[in-house]
């Protein structure tokens, strides 16, 4: 593994030649390239960030800059081009191991569907998505331990884009064209190109048009294809035997065009065009050499790119591989195990909830189960205390809105028990809760739970300030700081690459107590806390304490054992955070969470040598959004400083924490 002299793995090595007749590139330069929905610069691959010098006249003077930027600006960039081996590709989301199930064919299945495994970063080049389904859904055929996991893959061409203007690199669409119903030899297309792909055959000279159509077949990876300029047929129909010995069929879902297809062992019968090589699938052209696996994870070989040993390749992955944890969930139980295990409170086996939870089934009521009285209701133990999600609608808001109210409202139920503690802080408790979801949504576990961190505010009006605080950060957070993106950013201003993991956890939502009228509890002073009181002399209060469902993401970090990598990759973090003008407020190394990773993997196969960090407790946060609110004109540029002072203070008190140093990073 090739390493610099400070022992970083992932840093930028080639630096790119100007035209001497070029224009000086400025710091808001308009060149931007692929980027990640966070607006910074973004590369697939380590070896795709390159220097560029700003002044072509100054060559030392350079800049950090990525492939795509650098075709942007448009100088020297077909020369050398070549020395990439894959073409540019766009971010993409990486999806955490599945633990969510829906129905199959449920209105509501996403695309792909709940279930599906990420297919890793081999398949980034490829026309068409795959991926397993995960075997132990009581929804999908069991897999058969006698045959070869890659029967059960599953194959969903990527979608053409809704908008006819932009690329798409080779899809196929249904056939319902009476005109190309055949190819003249009595064989109807299965599928035919799509309409972008099809003018990309048409632009090509007749041999690049072969080879463009032997590489999207072959990307289909299933033998007996056949392909031409309109379409592809299948000689050979996949022929299961079900468990019950019944031929099983070809499940083909029309109405969202996706081919539910299981790559079989036919025989391939070409008759024209292309057909797929009889071999077993083989990967699209990443050259392990100079290019990694691009998700962010990967380690580096000794030219100092990634390697991409860390692609889970679909054929060597498990798919029995336990979801949660060597305690094992997800085999069969016979119906006594189950009785000994049906402990709505035991957290035991539970996955974690890694995965939105889609709008559509976030709980609108929690019925909390707490014989411990966690919450601090005076009701029976055993009865369950109802809450409702509110919803802070502005960065601003004095005040919060109930979930918009629905004909039948999701209901989910949250467990508390005090022996399932995360973690105390100064203002309250966490929790690991399992969470029986809304039904239908369940998950990959014997109970159908998962498990969430639940925090709780202690019973002083300044907790509860800051937990009202905190779910309004939460709020504002977009989408993609709890989301983890293949490739690498460069995160200024650091100009080492790192991966673009999420920033903070997945939140699920801030949920109040609902009193008799049916309504939530809401009293105007918990939002903002008594002039009297302050942070370490709140006073008592005997509220039911809200409840702010997230991601439970591990353990404080300790950065003295970090690589140096890990150390910026923190760092970055923070300074993510900071590119959305949002404060922490309390940024010590206990505020920063690790847990072994990539979290694609199965728990079973994750590690500390490939962590995935977070940031937590937002109680303290400020955001300029919030400031700047209700501000007059005249106040707004005394707010902007002051918020600017709080950045560069909690920015310093990050790398001092991360035992980053002053310069040269
Ligand atoms: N999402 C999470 N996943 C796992 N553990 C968590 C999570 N959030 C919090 N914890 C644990 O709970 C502890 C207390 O959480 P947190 O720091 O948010 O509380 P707090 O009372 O707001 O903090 P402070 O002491 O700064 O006032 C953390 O130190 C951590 O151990």
């Amino acid at each position: 593994m090739f390493r610099d002299s400070e022992g970083r793995v992932r840093f930028t090595r080639y630096t790119v030649k100007r035209d001497p007749n070029g224009v000086v590139i400025q710091r808001s330069n308009p060149y931007r390239g692929l980027r990640t929905p966070n607006g910074l610069i973004w590369a697939h691959y380590l070896n795709e960030f390159v220097y560029i010098p700003r002044v072509p006249s100054v060559p030392n003077y350079v800049t950090t800059w990525s492939r795509s930027m650098v075709k942007a600006l448009g100088e020297n960039y077909d020369e050398i081009e070549g020395m990439w081996e894959a073409p540019l590709v766009p971010p993409r989301v990486i999806r955490p191991w599945p633990v969510l199930k829906l129905p199959v064919g449920h209105p509501a299945q996403p695309d792909p569907p709940l279930g599906a495994v990420e297919e890793g970063c081999k398949w980034e080049h490829s026309d068409f998505m795959c991926y397993h389904i995960r075997a132990d859904s009581a929804d999908v055929p069991e897999c058969d331990p006698d045959k070869s996991v890659s029967m059960y893959t599953q194959r969903v061409p990527r979608r053409c884009p809704a908008d006819a203007s932009q690329e798409c690199s080779g899809r196929v669409i249904f056939n319902e064209d009476a005109d190309l119903a055949n190819n003249g030899q009595d064989m109807r297309y299965d599928f035919l190109w799509c309409k972008h792909f099809k003018s990309r055959l048409d632009a090509e000279d007749i041999e690049d048009r072969y080879r463009t159509i032997a590489r999207a077949v072959t990307e289909m990876t299933m033998e007996g294809i056949i392909a031409d300029e309109n379409g592809v047929q299948f000689t050979s129909k996949p022929q299961f035997t079900a468990q019950d010995g019944r031929p099983s069929t070809m499940t083909v879902d029309k109405d969202v065009y996706k081919i539910r297809e299981r790559s079989w062992s036919g025989t391939s019968t070409p008759r024209s065009g292309i057909s797929t090589p009889s071999s077993a699938f083989s990967s699209p052209r990443l050259d392990p050499t100079t290019s990694g696996d691009g998700d962010g994870d990967a380690d580096v070989q000794k030219d100092g790119t990634a390697a991409s040993e860390d692609t889970m390749s679909i054929d060597a992955l498990d798919l029995n591989a336990d979801a949660s944890s060597s305690t094992g969930t997800d085999q069969m139980v016979t119906p006594k195990e189950a009785l000994l295990n049906t402990d709505p409170f035991s957290t035991d086996g539970l996955p974690k909830l890694e995965e939105f939870i889609s709008d559509g089934f976030l709980p609108d009521v929690l019925l909390v189960h707490d014989p411990d009285h966690t919450t601090r209701h005076k009701q029976a133990a055993s009865e369950p205390v109802k809450y409702k999600r509110v919803i802070y609608q502005l960065p601003n808001a004095a005040n919060v809105e109930a979930a918009e109210a629905k004909t039948e409202a999701n209901v989910a139920h949250l467990h508390l028990r005090k022996t399932n503690r995360l973690g105390t802080g100064h203002h309250s408790e966490v929790y690991s809760a399992p969470l029986t979801l809304p039904p239908p949504l369940s998950a990959h576990s014997r109970s159908g739970q998962v498990t969430v961190a639940a925090k709780l505010a202690f019973p002083r009006c300044t907790a509860h300030t800051l937990l009202h605080n905190e779910a309004r950060t939460y709020a504002q957070f977009p989408k993609h700081m709890q989301e983890h993106y293949c490739g690498y950013n460069v995160v200024p201003p650091c100009r080492f690459p790192v991966p673009v993991g999420p920033v903070v956890p997945k939140y699920f939502g801030f949920y109040l107590p609902v009193g008799e009228d049916g309504n939530v509890i809401w009293r105007d002073e918990e939002g903002a806390k008594h002039s009297e009181c302050s942070e370490e002399n709140g006073c008592k209060v005997r509220w039911l304490s809200p409840i702010l469902l997230m991601e439970q993401c591990g353990e404080p970090v300790e950065p003295a054992k970090f690589t140096v990598d890990q150390r910026t990759e923190c760092f970055s973090l923070v300074l993510r955070l900071h590119e959305l003008h949002i404060t922490q407020g309390s940024f010590y190394v206990r505020n920063i969470m690790i847990q072994p990773g990539p979290l694609r993997f199965p728990p079973a196969r994750r590690s500390f040598s490939r962590p995935s960090f977070r940031i937590i407790d937002f109680g303290r946060a400020r955001s300029l959004d919030q400031l700047l609110a209700g501000k007059e004109e005249t106040g707004r540029a005394g707010v902007i400083s002051e918020l600017q002072r709080a950045l560069w203070d909690e920015e310093k008190q990050a790398r001092d924490e991360l035992l980053i140093e002053e310069c040269g990073f």
